[in-house]
């Protein structure tokens, strides 16, 4: 296994276009992801298949000795759909129940560059951050300022009163892999989890504890 470089992470959970973009910088910046996630030993957890962003990222993590866990809906399972999946493959039943799987078992998340069904997944993991369902981290990877309208928008949702200001910090973002890493690993939540006890089913990752229990 490539790298040397420790982590408090064992598994990241990365959401990225089953398209690899218009431009060569997207699949750049997916293998060098790749590459820090290798260079950290962290395991990796996607939405299964070889398509697009989807597939450079996890052959990169599968060919650098780590393991990769691909999610992915029968729906998607035909090779015409979605391509082999390298590494481990769990089948789920939908979409609902992958989205469940794919955070349960992971200790932070990563969205590269994307279109719907990334965007879709990663504001998902954010409002489960802000209700307190985890306290994982959720990363941003800002390749050539792709999200750069998606950041504007949460800065306008905190000045229109809609995004409380602490909550607008769930969101850690960095043009680079190596820089959204370091910021990862050094994130500790700092809203109010708004959800009620019963709501919070899923399992801690190792390194977070558990969000306290309202009173
Ligand atoms: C219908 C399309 C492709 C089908 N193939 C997919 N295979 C696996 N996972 C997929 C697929 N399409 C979407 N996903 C999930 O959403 C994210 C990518 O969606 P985006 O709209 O391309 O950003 C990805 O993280 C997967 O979990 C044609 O889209």
């Amino acid at each position: 296994m490539e790298g040397n470089t420790q982590s408090k992470f064992n598994r990241i959970c990365v959401f990225c276009g089953s398209s690899s973009g218009n431009r060569k910088a997207f699949s750049d910046a997916a293998l060098e992801l790749g590459i820090e996630l290798v260079k950290r030993k962290i395991n990796l957890v996607y939405g299964g298949g070889s398509i697009g962003l989807m597939g450079l990222i996890s052959r990169r993590v599968y060919d650098g000795g780590c393991h990769v866990l691909g999610v992915i809906p029968t729906a998607l399972m035909p090779l015409e759909i979605s391509g082999q999946t390298v590494g481990e493959v769990r089948n789920v039943s939908d979409m609902h129940e992958r989205k469940a799987q794919m955070a349960k078992q992971s200790d932070a998340f990563i969205a590269l560059p994307g279109g719907y069904g990334t965007m879709e997944e990663t504001l998902e993991m954010i409002t489960w951050s802000q209700l307190g369902i985890h306290n994982k981290p959720v990363g941003l990877l800002n390749v050539d300022g792709y999200y750069n309208s998606l950041l504007a928008l949460f800065d306008n949702g905190v000045a229109e009163g809609f995004i409380n200001p602490a909550a607008r910090d769930i969101v850690v973002s960095a043009p680079t892999a190596k820089e959204l890493m370091l910021k990862m690993e050094q994130y500790t939540p700092s809203h109010k989890h708004i959800a009620p006890h019963e709501s919070r089913k899923m399992e801690q990752p190792s390194g977070y504890p558990a969000p306290p229990n309202p009173p």
